[in-house]
């Protein structure tokens, strides 16, 4: 048996907006398991950020996290609920144990600061290094083992000296500085080029193995899903409908929305070649709709689905669909 690192159950985030409160995620349960990569895909506004912010409570006002919990399983075989974990408690677990990789590598970096600097904060603070000293030193290692020519003089760049590429690859090496156990990368390619897009994430899968990290990849890319992925979650406005190995999603998927989107993208594993859009829009979540939430756009909708909110059901050993119709 998969020893699960993260069991994600009944996580629900509000925002509490002037136009409504908007139900981001509501009741997402997941388990990640030990030094594989989970994939959470879906459309724009699906919840994905907000799903991988809220493991470790990073979600600011107007955001709520209103319920669930998040065990995580450390190496020394202790749990604890990272929900429940003080202000001061889970900031020494962020970006130490569990490390983020966001979007846009731009955002990600002070430009006031050489990036060997910004690399060596990131493990004083957590205690990674003794001193600066040292931890400027490291930080050469680490820009060596993100694959950056010549790390003895970058290392001394401004952000701005540097191509988005290699700054995404300093953002990363931020990221695995404190050797994390758990890496989140939030669309980690979307703001790159396509060719450089390939590269960063054969860097992820090559630190990935040599660091022995839990990755969690958000995308709304079934292509990098199955470039990269073990084992997927699909998302549907605020609710997971599927989760399942990438073998099960891409071959067998269950849920007329993962039917979808395998069928709106050029998918390499199904051999689909014809390109479909599912049609409608996601739907609003200050009032989503009744039931199942993608009844609205759902080619089989039956009564039921108005009425009543599928479970997430087990069809083969872990493969788990939310629809009425199994
Ligand atoms: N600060 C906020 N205030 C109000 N609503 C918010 C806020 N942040 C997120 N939301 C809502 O939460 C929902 C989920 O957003 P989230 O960013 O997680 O989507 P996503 O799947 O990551 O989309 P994308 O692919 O565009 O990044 C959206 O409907 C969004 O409108
Ligand atoms: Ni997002």
């Amino acid at each position: 048996m998969p020893e699960p690192i993260l069991e994600v159950r009944d996580l629900t985030v509000h925002f509490y907006t002037y136009a409504g409160i908007v139900k981001a995620i509501e009741k997402v349960s997941f388990d990640v398991y030990r030094g594989e990569t989970f994939a959470i895909v879906g459309e724009t506004g699906c919840g994905k950020s907000v799903t991988s912010r809220a493991l470790t409570q990073l979600i600011e006002s107007p955001g709520k996290i209103v319920g669930g919990s998040v065990i995580y399983h450390r190496e020394d075989g202790t749990t604890v609920d990272l929900l429940k974990l003080s202000p001061e408690e889970i900031r020494e677990i962020r970006g130490k144990e569990i490390a983020y990789i966001f979007q846009d590598p731009h955002a990600s970096l002070d430009p006031l600061y050489t990036v060997g600097y910004q690399i060596a904060e990131a493990m004083v603070v957590h205690k990674t290094v003794k001193d600066w000293k040292e931890g400027l030193k490291r930080a050469v290692d680490i820009l060596r083992r993100v694959l950056i020519p010549d790390p003895e003089s970058r290392v001394k760049n401004y952000p701005h000296e540097m191509s988005g590429g290699m700054k995404q690859r300093v953002v990363i090496g931020t990221g695995v500085s404190n050797n994390p156990k758990i890496l989140i990368a939030d669309e980690p390619t979307t703001a790159l080029d396509v060719t450089v897009q390939a590269q960063i994430l054969d860097l992820m899968n090559k630190l990935k193995e040599e660091y022995n990290t839990t990755l969690i990849l958000i995308t709304h890319n079934m292509g990098v899903v199955a470039e990269m992925a073990d084992r997927v979650a699909v998302m549907y406005a605020g609710k997971i409908v599927e989760v399942g190995s990438v073998d099960q999603i891409f071959k067998n998927p269950l849920h007329p929305y993962t039917q979808g989107l395998l069928r709106a993208v050029p998918n390499p594993l199904a051999e689909i070649k014809t390109l479909e859009t599912i049609p409608g829009t996601v739907p609003n979540l200050i009032e989503p709709p009744s039931g199942c939430r993608f009844h609205p756009r759902c080619p089989h909708t039956m009564e039921v689905c108005r009425e009543k909110v599928p479970e997430l059901k087990e069809m083969e050993p872990g493969h788990f669909v939310a629809c009425h119709l199994y």
